[in-house]
């Protein structure tokens, strides 16, 4: 049996008194796409921050190729790439500028980074661009810098959280095309997002938290098993909000 590259063990976090993660607890294997989806609040940045080493105040474990995280951390986030939802991006800077400087903290050498990084902006279309101040680019083509600039290091474990933000329909579908090339590779993929058909498609594993605590947790065909729904489905159902439409008649009510 695969080593697990990730272990979550008993995993507990509190901000103040608030509880927010309990008793978090999994296992993913090399090359696995784990979707962690949750409805606003339930804890998925958090987990997300604790896993790259962000927060260090947590309770359980968190062990990375079988090494504790608390202990390694410095080392550890070498092996890990996180692209964040809404990064601050250093708009003064152009993607190759700002790329130099994620690829240097890396420890990267100058020539592979310009390498790598024209070789990917290139391939988002952003070679026109590559030279530009980033205070000028729309949403979609920041998002397409993060997305680099987390990966550009070939970290092994990458984590992802609503990386499809702002992109149009084709750089979705490259995104999608990358995950999954990569998951062949070899690499692991953790994947936060709202999007519920596209974490149907690309991921491995689903896992649904609500309230800090995992409340589902398989393939897609086995949450599915029971239901025959759509994930979108089981997600309203799980996390108690089977009444959205009435929701949503009475949010537009407030027109009368
Ligand atoms: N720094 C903080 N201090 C206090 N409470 C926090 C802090 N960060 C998050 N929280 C609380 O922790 C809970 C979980 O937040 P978290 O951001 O992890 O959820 P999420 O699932 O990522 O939500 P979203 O989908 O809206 O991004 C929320 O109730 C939030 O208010």
């Amino acid at each position: 049996m695969t080593v697990p590259i990730i272990q979550i063990r008993n995993l507990g976090k509190s901000y103040g008194t608030k509880q927010v993660l309990k008793n978090i607890n999994l296992d993913v294997s090399p090359g696995q796409i784990i979707g962690y989806i949750g409805p606003n609040g339930a804890g998925k940045s958090t987990t997300v921050k604790i896993l790259i080493g962000l927060i260090a105040d947590f309770e359980g474990e968190i062990l990375i190729s079988g090494k504790p995280l608390r202990e390694n951390v410095i080392d550890i986030k070498r092996t890990i790439g996180y692209v964040p939802e809404n990064a601050e991006i250093y708009e003064v800077l152009t993607p190759m500028e700002y790329l130099d400087f994620v690829g240097k903290l890396q420890g990267m050498d100058e020539s592979l980074i310009r390498q790598r990084a024209t070789k990917m902006l290139e391939n988002f279309g952003l070679r026109p661009n590559m030279d530009q101040r980033m205070d000028t680019f729309s949403k979609g083509m920041r998002q397409k810098v993060m997305l680099i600039s987390g990966i550009i290091h070939n970290p092994q474990i990458i984590v992802l959280d609503e990386p499809l933000s702002g992109l149009d329909a084709n750089a979705v579908i490259m995104v999608k095309e990358i995950i999954s090339r990569l998951a062949k590779e070899g690499k692991t993929i953790f994947y936060c997002s709202h999007m519920m058909d596209v974490v149907e498609k690309v991921s491995d594993r689903i896992v649904l938290i609500n309230n800090g605590e995992i409340i589902a947790h398989g393939t897609f065909e086995e949450l599915k098993q029971n239901s025959g729904q759509s994930l979108e489905s089981i997600f309203a159902r799980l996390t108690g909000k089977e009444d959205i439409g009435d929701s949503a008649g009475a949010f537009l009510d407030a027109f009368e």
